[in-house]
């Protein structure tokens, strides 16, 4: 084992902002961290596998999962549910490993009750009109879903004051070297190496 622990960093933010495409682009980095795999309700779409893009699950499952208190955190998001399964998360941080979290803005509120060391990152839209225009663009929602996304995403906005970093995603390869910055200023904060030298010192 390492002698520090990982660190836990929460990407979230309104719908269509962007986060989806940004955890991809940070994967194909293949950076030096891990990606939670999430379980979720809704049905797998063309191309995803089980245990790759999600856990997908029955809805008595995932209330299992709840029951027996196997998510960190989990939410309802237009009608399905969606939880981080809480032992990898706690697992990887042991062994020394960065965890990234990519999930929506209530579960985000949620982990910083329970790991309010985590650092976490709110992705913002350029403009309201260019978040409108990606949701539409995306084109997997009706005219109704979308003024719906939109009127989320604006109280969504207000709760960027709960966050540590705010990074705007303009262009993807700017918004991912914010992001990588973000994950190297971190691994130098004294609170997050103090604990190895303590225990040099100790040894
Ligand atoms: N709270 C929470 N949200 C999640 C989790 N996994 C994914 N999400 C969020 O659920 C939302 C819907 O994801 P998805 O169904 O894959 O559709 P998308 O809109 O194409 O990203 C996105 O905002 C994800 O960030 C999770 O474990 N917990
Ligand atoms: N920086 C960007 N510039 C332009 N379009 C983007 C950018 N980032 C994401 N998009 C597009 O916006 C839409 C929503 O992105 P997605 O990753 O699905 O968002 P989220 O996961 O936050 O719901 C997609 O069509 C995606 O291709």
């Amino acid at each position: 084992m390492k002698n520090e622990r990982g660190i836990l960093f929460i990407l979230s933010g309104p719908s269509g902002v962007g986060k989806g495409t940004i955890c991809k682009a940070l994967r194909a980095q293949k950076l030096n961290i891990q990606y939670s795999v999430s379980a979720t309700t809704r049905n797998p779409r063309e191309g995803e596998t089980h245990g790759v893009e999600y856990f997908f699950k029955t809805k008595e499952e995932f209330q299992k999962m709840i029951d027996q208190n196997e998510l960190l955190e989990w939410a309802e998001y237009v009608g399905n549910y969606y939880g981080t399964p809480i032992e990898y998360v706690n697992q990887t941080l042991d062994e020394g490993r960065d965890v990234l979290l990519e999930i929506e803005v209530q579960g985000a509120l949620q982990v910083k009750k329970t790991f309010p060391e985590g650092v976490f990152i709110f992705l913002t839209p350029p403009s309201l009109d260019e978040l409108r225009s990606r949701i539409v663009g995306r084109g997997t929602e009706t005219e109704d879903l979308i003024n719906n996304r939109m009127a989320v995403a604006k109280e969504e906005i207000e709760m960027m004051k709960h966050y540590d970093y705010s990074v705007v995603n303009d262009e993807v390869e700017s918004a991912c070297d914010r992001i990588k910055s973000i994950i190297t200023a971190e691994h130098c904060k004294v609170s997050h190496v103090q604990p190895k030298y303590e225990k040099m010192f100790r040894s």
